[in-house]
Parts: structure tokens; C-alpha cells; sequence
């Protein structure tokens, strides 16, 4: 802002924010479409009404609701106005709503803290009641939530469309904010040789494609990595089968399985490639561990045998149970929310309501990179690093995917991936496996979403070339 003439970013924003509207949304062009402003007393509200004014000029009928007459954008509001928009009380928003083609919420962006108050809450609440058949485009975040944590610690609005300015936010990636969003769109305002090192990354297929291990010419099985996996038992034999299959796509050069007879010959009869042994003292040299997918009870021992050998490990699931208090050496845990819960000792909602902080608190806590599993999947390192996985789908909400991407993780840390690389590479693979197999399965079977794993590694491999 000091290098640019007053005003100049938030034209920018403006620009892009009215070229979605009209190319994306109205499908006029804005000519004769009826637009209700929500304009908050901050800039938020100075874009939603400058944005108004311009579509106003090209033929919209605009009305303008102001939260706070006196504070309003002043700037945007003389716009608004000399462009023929039509500023209504907030008593009559309810009207204004019921016609409308288009909604601009403009209430709140990043200066808000704390949920909508007064006026703003009863705002969202007719939105969320269906009071307008338009299009809800929340002006760079729903009004509302939490900019930087993704939480929506009180009344927000439910969006149709986010268009969002300069960077993205927290918000829009972690539920459950990211689900008020709509679908994003960024517009770029010339920020980013300004920005600092970002709180959170989110990954693209050329970034997965440069951190997956690359078989080299003269790998053989040992140097592509020798992966260990402890899971499985009598009464979940399809985990210990399942975290193999995931650890045989994961790119390791050979995989170990641990675990009782019967359950080993069931892996074998699936999977030929693999070696088994009784327990992970007897198994064989492996360079990573990952323990615990449908381990049940009474394991504890392996457990401990498996983490004393000092390696990069991968603890899921039932390995929860047996954490040390503290992880000297790589480690990645991969619980879900109710998991967590556990591990915290807290309500499963609380973690679902604050994904990123318990995340976080459990890598500080167990000095390990924490995967948190669900509808976004978080992954926090104890140094701060934290990456949002951008593939996730409700396809993955079946019995045995998690088993596939303890397998999956713990083969790309035998391959020498950091724990915040394997983890975040293996939850992008598994959910574009999991997208695939829901376009081909409808309701995708955990063995159907491992089935796609080569053919998302082959896709993600020609994205270098292109990334
Ligand atoms: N940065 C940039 O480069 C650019 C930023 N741009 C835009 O600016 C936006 C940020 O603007 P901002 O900083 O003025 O804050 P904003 O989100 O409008 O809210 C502040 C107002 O809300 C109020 N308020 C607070 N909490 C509340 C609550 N819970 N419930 C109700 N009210 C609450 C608070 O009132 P107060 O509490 O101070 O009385 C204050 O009046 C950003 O999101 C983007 O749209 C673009 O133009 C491009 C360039
Ligand atoms: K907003």
C-alpha cells in the first residue's frame, strides 16, 4: 500500500472481483441483474461497494445494505451512490434479499475476529434461511469465519463463491470455514514479492511430482528403501493387507510385514512380493517403520520393539495407544479427529471445530509431524510448517483407506521423504486415488482407491515435465 497511490489495491481487487461476477456468475454480464451489497464498516465493505458501483454502471440494479451507516467506506459509498446504487435500511434487507441474482458479502474480511455480531449475524442468518435465490460471492472471505485458523467461532455466512485477493487465507483451505467458501477464486493484486513465508502451504501436482523418490538408474531394492509394516491382526487382517498394498505404491524397493502366521499368509496369498516375519525383531532390515493399522490389542511389545530400532516411523490407528511421550527421531502420526481426541484429551468436536491448532499442539507436544485426518487433512511439523491437502473427498470416508495411507507414508519415508514431505505427498496421492475411484466406483471401496495409486503416480510423474 505505502508504494502504490491510495486506493490502487483495492481497485485491483475490485477489478477481479467484478470480472468473476460477470464472466462466472451473472450470466448477463451484469446487464439487468439485481445486486444486494452487504457492506460492512471496514474495507471489506469499501470493495463490496465499489464493486456494486461498477456493476451498477453496467446496468445492474444495486442496493446497498450498511451495517454502520456513519463508518461506511466512504470512498465507495459516494461511487456506489453516483453510479444510481440505492442504499436500503436493514430492515428491509429481507426484501431486497428475496430478489436478488447476486449478493456481494462484504461485511467482514480479514479485519474480523469472533464470529458476526448484531445486524451482520442476522444478515447471514437469512442468507443461511434461503431468503435469496441469487448467488452469494463473499467479498475475499465469508463474513464470519476466522481468517487465519480455518475456525468459525460463531455466526458466519455460507457462501456460493469466494473471490479472494492477493493471497490465499487459512479459511479457505481447513474446515470448517473452507466449507463456508464456495468455490475460490484468486484474483492477484501484485502482492506476492511483498509477502513473507507463508503460515500454511498447499501443495499442486508439480510440487508432489518434485518431492516423489525417483527410482534412478542404478537403484536396486535396497537403496529405493525397505519399508516395515506392523499392522493387521485376527480380527483386522485386511489392515495388515491393505498398508502393504499402500507401502508397495509408495515407491520402496521392498516391503516387511510383521504380524501373526495367519494374518501373513493372508498378505502373501494378495500380495507375493512381500516378506513376512513373526515380529519386527525377526522380520529383516528395513529403513522405516509403519505401525499400527487394525494392530488391536495387547501389541504393545511390537510396538516398542518397532520404535526402539531408532528409524523413521509411521504411527497410526491402534500404534496411538503406545506413543512414547516424546519422538527424538523422524516421526509421523496419522490420527483422525477422534484419535486425536484421545491423544489430547479433548471432545472429538473440539478438534474438528479447531483443526489446526490441535494439530499443532500435538506435534509440539510428541515432537512428531502430525497428518490429522478428516474432511481437510492437516499436516503440522513441531518446527511450525504446516501443509493443507488440497485432493481430500468424502470418498475417502470408508473402512480401510486409512490403512492404505499408512502404507503409502510409511514407504515414502523409507524412501527418505522427510515425515512433512511423506505425509503430505502420500494424503495428495491418496485423495486423487480416491477421487479417481469414486468417478469409476460411485461409493469406492478402500481396495478400489489402492487400485488407482499406480495410475495417480503415473499421472503425477508426467507432471513434471509440464510443472
Ligand atoms: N490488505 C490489503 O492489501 C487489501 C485489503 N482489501 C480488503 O480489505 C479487507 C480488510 O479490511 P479491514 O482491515 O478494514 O477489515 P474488515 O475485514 O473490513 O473488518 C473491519 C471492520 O469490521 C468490524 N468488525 C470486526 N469484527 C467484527 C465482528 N465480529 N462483527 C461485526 N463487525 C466486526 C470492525 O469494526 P470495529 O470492531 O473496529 O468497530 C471494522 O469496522 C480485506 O478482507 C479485503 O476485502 C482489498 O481492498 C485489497 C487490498
Ligand atoms: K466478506
Amino acid at each position: 500500500m505505502a508504494r502504490l497511490p491510495p486506493g490502487a489495491l483495492m481497485q485491483r481487487a475490485v477489478a477481479g472481483l467484478v470480472t468473476v461476477c460477470t464472466r462466472r456468475i451473472l450470466r448477463s454480464g451484469g446487464y439487468g441483474a439485481r445486486v444486494v451489497v452487504l457492506a460492512g464498516a471496514g474495507n471489506n465493505g469499501g470493495d463490496a461497494l465499489w464493486a456494486g458501483a461498477r456493476l451498477a454502471r453496467r446496468g445492474a440494479h444495486a442496493d446497498a445494505v450498511l451495517l454502520n451507516p456513519e463508518k461506511a467506506h466512504a470512498e465507495g459509498l459516494t461511487a456506489f451512490r453516483a453510479a444510481g446504487g440505492r442504499v436500503v435500511a436493514v430492515a428491509d434487507a429481507g426484501e431486497a434479499l428475496a430478489g436478488a441474482d447476486l449478493v456481494l458479502d462484504g461485511m467482514l474480511g480479514i479485519g474480523g475476529r469472533g464470529g458476526l455480531r448484531g445486524d451482520a449475524a442476522a444478515l447471514a442468518e437469512l442468507l443461511a434461511a434461503g431468503r435469496t435465490a441469487g448467488a452469494v460471492v463473499a467479498v475475499d472471505l465469508p463474513s464470519g469465519v476466522d481468517p487465519d485458523t480455518g475456525e468459525t467461532p460463531g455466526p458466519h455466512v455460507v457462501a456460493d463463491h469466494t473471490v479472494t485477493f492477493g493471497t490465499g487465507k487459512a479459511a479457505l483451505a481447513i474446515d470448517p470455514a473452507a466449507a463456508a467458501a464456495g468455490v475460490v477464486h484468486h484474483v492477484d493484486i501484485g502482492l506476492a514479492p511483498y509477502l513473507p513465508e507463508p503460515a500454511l502451504t498447499v501443495l499442486d501436482d508439480a510440487d508432489v511430482a518434485a518431492l516423489l523418490p525417483d527410482p534412478g538408474r542404478e537403484s536396486d531394492k535396497y537403496s529405493r528403501g525397505v519399508v516395515g509394516v506392523l499392522a493387521g491382526s485376527a480380527q483386522f487382517p485386511g489392515a495388515a493387507v491393505l498398508a502393504v498394498g499402500g507401502a508397495l505404491h509408495g515407491g520402496a524397493g521392498m516391503v516387511r510385514y510383521a504380524g501373526p502366521d495367519a494374518v501373513a499368509t493372508e498378505v502373501r496369498q494378495r500380495w507375493p512380493e512381500a516378506i513376512a516375519g513373526p515380529s519386527p525383531d525377526t522380520v529383516g532390515r528395513v529403513q522405516a517403520w509403519t505401525i499400527g493399522s487394525g494392530l488391536g490389542d495387547g501389541r504393545g511389545a511390537d510396538v516398542e520393539a518397532a520404535l526402539a530400532a531408532g528409524l523413521p516411523v509411521l504411527v497410526d490407528a491402534d500404534g496411538l495407544r503406545s506413543l512414547p511421550s516424546r519422538f527424538d527421531g523422524p516421526a509421523l502420526l496419522t490420527p483422525h479427529a477422534g484419535e486425536l481426541a484421545r491423544l489430547l484429551d479433548v471432545e472429538r468436536a473440539e478438534v474438528e471445530a479447531r483443526r489446526l491448532h490441535h494439530a499443532r499442539e500435538a506435534a509440539q507436544r510428541w515432537n512428531a509431524v502430525v497428518l490429522l485426518k478428516g474432511s481437510t487433512t492437516v499436516v503440522a511439523a513441531p518446527d511450525g510448517r504446516v501443509r493443507v491437502n488440497p485432493t481430500g473427498t468424502s470418498a475417502l470416508a470408508a473402512a480401510g483407506t486409512g490403512d492404505v495411507l499408512a502404507g503409502l507414508a510409511g514407504s515414502l519415508l523409507a524412501g527418505r521423504l522427510s515425515p512433512l514431505d511423506a505425509g503430505s505427498v502420500a494424503a495428495y496421492a491418496h485423495g486423487l486415488a480416491g477421487r479417481r475411484a469414486a468417478a469409476s466406483a460411485g461409493y469406492p471401496s478402500a481396495g478400489d482407491v489402492l487400485a488407482e495409486l499406480p495410475a495417480v503416480v503415473r499421472s503425477l510423474r508426467g507432471a513434471v515435465g509440464a510443472g
